[in-house]
């Protein structure tokens, strides 16, 4: 058994949708949809272990916080454990005036009834029923014809009719699925959803729900669009009607086929969070909705703390959210390429100069902060990386603020531990890594800075005292110059002879969380040409840079 050299033979191309006047393709989305979760019915009914009542209010609650007002909480005629859940939302009050409660249910007399008892009472509720209708379905499963399959429609319409009729105390709401639409002949489903409109009789004020389902995700998102577009044109009485879209993810485009399908004329989206659901899941709503925040839409669910959400979802489903899953993924707004680092890098330096809202930052589509992330784990260094990945983890973590030559330099060192230890380097052994580079806070091997004193001579220049532990012996040493470095300089130069030039310095305070204050960064030549970096940090910037050229003597003598 092995994959086919005539895969044709086995699969058939789906056939494309006539409609050469399609609209869809050059319109935009400018407003978001009615959201529907199923997070507790299809998303429930696809994971190994149903959620027991305890995880179902949590998820609930969850849905709620994030803004969800419209939540199908489950099939009630699955047996007890939903049935209660769902009874037991109800009896304790705990659905908001503002959110509308789904059930599920096929059209099945009994199973229609215990749908409704199971919800009887709360302010507002939406009862779905559904029932396939493609060939394969009716040849298959029902071994029915077309009219016997639309004979179900209709008796289960009836039934919901009478049911909510007999029950005044409850504001009802009618869906209907015509079950694997997205595979069924699209007059043959308009002609059901119109039965089921005759029996149900909606209105422009009090619409029918049609749920057009990609049950089984078949071809590519256009001809989704295609269809829906189709059904919206073609569907008498659409005014009555509500056209929502259930996209599963067998291709891996049920994000993209909902998104079209909203631009050919849909009002409503189900789904699940992180897209969970039968097989590879149902189309993924924080995803879509994240996606229209990303054009500057409110799509009207708030994932502030998306870490959160993914902990609650993992909880309930216990299934781990993709580490590239997009927006919520651990590794979404990670880079460790080189390249992207810089780029990123620069993308941040640039808001802080530019005081701009518009979010311009290479590589990533979104704020993380906006997402309740921080900016610590947008970048991290492995052997793919390159200076801007350590600069920045050491700017992040010690708020280091290396000039640009510094970081060449340091590079290399960064380079070897990343080759040599196989695997991701935190900050701890940058930081590290980089105290050993240039001897900062740390015993070095030759000179350590024990205390000093700089007074102005008369004729301007300064004086340097003080006393500098030398392999750890300590000596008193002086040195003059125009400036408290070059002072330093000097007195390293006569006291040990080590003969540096100043070619570049540089130093900034460092923020608050650090116990020092500021850091100094020098680059040096020395006498036989090479070129050396020293870096001081100290709570006062005179000392940090006094530190700075120790740093750079350490390296000098260190070869
Ligand atoms: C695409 C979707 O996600 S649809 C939702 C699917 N979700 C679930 O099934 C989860 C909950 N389901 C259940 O707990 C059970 O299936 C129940 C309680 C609903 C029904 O259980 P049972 O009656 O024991 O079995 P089952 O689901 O296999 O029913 C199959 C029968 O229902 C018929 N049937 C299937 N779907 C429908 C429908 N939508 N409307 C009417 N009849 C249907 C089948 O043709 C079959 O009839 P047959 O026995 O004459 O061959
Ligand atoms: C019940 C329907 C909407 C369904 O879950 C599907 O077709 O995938």
């Amino acid at each position: 058994m092995s994959m086919l050299r005539e895969p044709s033979r086995k699969y058939s191309p789906f056939a494309p949708i006539s409609l050469p006047d399609r609209q869809w393709p050059s319109r935009t989305i400018t407003v978001p949809p009615r959201w529907l979760s199923t997070d507790l019915r299809d998303g429930n009914q696809a994971i190994v272990d149903p959620m027991d009542a305890l995880k179902k209010r949590r998820f609930f609650d969850l849905l709620v916080d994030i803004g969800v007002k419209e939540i199908e909480v489950g099939f009630p005629s699955a047996g007890a454990t939903e049935f209660d859940f769902i009874r037991g939302l109800v009896d304790s009050g705990s659905i908001p005036a503002d959110v509308m409660v789904q059930v599920l249910t096929q059209s099945r007399q009994d199973l229609i009834r215990t749908s409704f008892d199971s919800i009887e009472g709360v302010h507002a509720a939406v009862v779905h029923m559904y029932n396939a209708v493609s060939p394969a379905w009716r040849d298959i499963v029902f071994r029915m014809s077309k009219d016997e399959v639309r004979q179900i429609a209709v008796d289960g319409a009836k039934i919901m009719r009478d049911e909510a009729a007999a029950r005044p105390g409850t504001e009802w709401h009618f869906q209907y699925s015509p079950e694997t639409f997205s595979t069924a002949e699209l007059d043959f489903s308009i002609e059901v959803c119109e039965a089921v409109m005759d029996v149900l009789q909606p209105t422009r004020e009090r619409p029918i729900i049609l749920n057009l389902p990609a049950t089984v995700e078949a071809a590519t998102p256009n001809i989704y669009a295609d269809q829906i577009e189709y059904f919206c044109r073609n569907l008498p009485n659409r005014d009555a009607a509500v056209i929502s879209l259930h996209t599963h993810n067998d291709r891996g485009t049920g994000v993209a086929a909902a998104e079209l399908g909203l631009m050919a004329g849909a009002d409503r989206v189900e789904g699940c969070l992180f897209g969970n659901g039968e097989r590879t899941g149902n189309c993924c709503l924080v995803t879509v909705a994240l996606n229209m925040y990303t054009q500057g839409i409110d799509p009207g669910l708030d994932f502030s703390d998306i870490d959160r959400v993914i902990e609650t979802v993992e909880y309930c489903n216990e299934l781990p959210v993709h580490q590239r899953h997009p927006y919520g993924g651990e590794l979404v707004f990670t880079a460790f390429s080189g390249s992207h680092q810089d780029a990123i890098k620069k993308g941040f330096s640039a808001r802080e100069t530019q005081n701009d809202e518009a979010w311009r930052v290479p590589y990533l589509p979104i704020d993380p902060a906006d997402l309740g992330r921080s900016y610590e784990a947008v970048i991290r260094v492995n052997s793919q990386s390159g200076k801007g990945g350590f600069a920045w983890v050491l700017e992040q973590d010690q708020g280091l603020k290396l000039p640009k030559k510094m970081q060449a330099d340091f590079a290399p060192n960064v380079q070897r531990m990343a080759d040599e230890l196989g695997r991701e380097l935190n900050a701890a052994d940058i930081w590290q890594a980089f105290r050993a580079a240039y001897h900062v806070q740390t015993k070095a091997k030759h000179f350590q800075l024990v205390d000093y004193e700089e007074s102005r001579a008369a004729d301007g220049t300064r004086l340097f005292t003080g006393t500098i532990e030398v392999a750890g012996k300590a000596q008193s040493v002086s040195g003059r110059g125009n400036g408290l470095i070059s002072s330093v300089m000097s007195t390293i130069r006569d006291s040990f002879g080590v003969e540096l030039e100043v070619t570049d310095y540089t130093e900034h305070a460092l923020g608050a969380g650090t116990d020092a204050n500021a850091a100094a960064y020098l680059e040096c030549r020395t006498a036989d040409g090479r070129t050396i970096w020293g870096c001081g940090i100290d709570e006062d910037i005179a000392t940090a840079s006094v530190r700075a050229v120790l740093s750079a003597a350490n390296t000098a003598v260190a070869g």
